[in-house]
C-alpha cells in the first residue's frame, strides 16, 4: 500500500479568533514497507499532519489517499502517543489484544497475536501486570504491542519515546528498528529529535514552521540497521548537520515565540 498525501492544508482559528494556517501545502508519499519521519521546531504543525494522515482531524483542503489496498477495504490504522493511554483497569495482555477484540477476532487469534507481539516488545512474563505496576518504557512496549497487534497498514507513531529519560530512549529506538525489521510496517514518526530521525528514517521530511510547509526531503542513505555504528559516524554527523541547518532558524524564532 502507498499512501499519498496531496496539497494538504489545515486551519486552525485561535483565541483570539485570528486564522492560523497551520498547514500548507503539503504533498508527499509514503511507500510500502518505509518508514517516513517528519521533523521540524516546535509548532510546526508536525502531530497536526500526523492526525490528518491518521484520520483524527481532516484537512481543510487537499486529500490522504491509500492505493493499492486489496478490494477497495479502508486502510487499518494504528497511533502511538507520547503518553500511551492504556487502559489501567486492564492487564497488558487484556490491553494488547483490545483492537484485536474490537475487530471481532476469535479469542484464538486473540491469543496467537497476544502473545507474539508482547514477546516481540519484550514484554512476556508481565502479561497479567497493571499499567501501573510498569515503569514508563513498559508500558510505551506495552501501546506499541497494542497497536502492532491489529497488523495496521500504517503505523503513526508521535514523539513515541520523547517523555522516556535518555537511556531507555536510545534502547526503545534500537528495539523499533528490530520489530520494524520484523514486521516491515509503513510507518510516519514524528519528533523533533534529529539525531532520532537520522537513525530510524528511510526519509527525513523537514518541516518549516507557521505555516507548516515541507522544507526538503532527505532519503538517508545508510544500512537501516546498525548505522549509529563508528563507521557511519562521520556520514550520520553530517545528515544531523544538513537537517540542522534547515531547521536552526525556524527553532530560533519557535523559541522566541515559546511555542
Ligand atoms: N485545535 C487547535 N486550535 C488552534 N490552533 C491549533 C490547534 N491545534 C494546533 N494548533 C496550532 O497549529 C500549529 C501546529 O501545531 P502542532 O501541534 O501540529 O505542531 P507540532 O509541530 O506538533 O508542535 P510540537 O512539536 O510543539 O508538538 C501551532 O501553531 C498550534 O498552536
Amino acid at each position: 500500500m502507498r499512501i499519498v498525501v496531496e496539497n494538504v492544508r489545515k486551519q486552525f482559528i485561535d483565541t483570539n479568533k485570528r486564522e492560523i494556517t497551520a498547514l500548507k501545502d503539503i504533498n508527499f508519499t509514503i511507500a510500502a514497507q518505509e518508514f517516513v519521519v517528519l521533523v521540524g521546531p516546535s509548532g510546526c504543525g508536525k502531530s497536526t499532519l500526523l492526525n490528518i494522515v491518521g484520520g483524527l482531524l481532516s484537512p481543510s483542503s487537499g486529500e490522504v489517499s491509500f492505493e493499492g489496498l486489496q478490494g477497495n477495504k479502508e486502510p487499518k490504522l494504528a497511533i502511538v502517543f507520547q503518553e500511551i493511554a492504556l487502559f489501567p483497569w486492564r492487564t497488558v495482555y487484556e490491553n494488547v489484544i483490545f483492537g484485536l477484540e474490537e475487530q471481532g477476532a476469535s479469542k484464538e487469534e486473540q491469543q496467537e497475536k497476544g502473545r507474539h507481539y508482547i514477546e516481540m516488545v519484550g514484554l512476556t512474563g508481565f502479561e497479567s501486570a497493571y499499567p501501573k505496576q510498569l515503569s514508563g518504557g513498559m508500558r510505551q512496549r506495552a501501546g506499541i504491542a497494542r497497536a502492532l497487534a491489529v497488523e495496521p497498514d500504517l503505523l503513526l507513531m508521535d514523539e513515541p519515546f520523547s517523555a522516556l529519560d535518555a537511556q531507555t530512549r536510545t534502547i526503545m529506538q534500537e528495539e523499533l528498528l528490530a520489530i520494524w525489521n520484523r514486521t516491515r510496517l509503513s510507518t510516519l514518526y514524528v519528533t523533533h529529535n534529529i539525531e532520532e530521525a537520522v537513525y530510524l528514517a528511510d526519509r527525513v521530511i523537514v518541516m518549516s514552521r507557521r505555516p507548516g510547509e515541507i522544507k526538503n526531503i532527505i532519503r538517508i542513505d545508510l544500512p537501516k540497521i546498525g548505522r549509529n555504528q563508528e563507521e557511519y559516524r562521520l556520514v550520520f554527523e553530517r545528515y544531523v548537520d544538513e537537517i540542522w541547518q534547515l531547521i536552526r532558524h525556524d527553532a530560533q524564532e519557535a523559541l522566541k515565540e515559546g511555542d
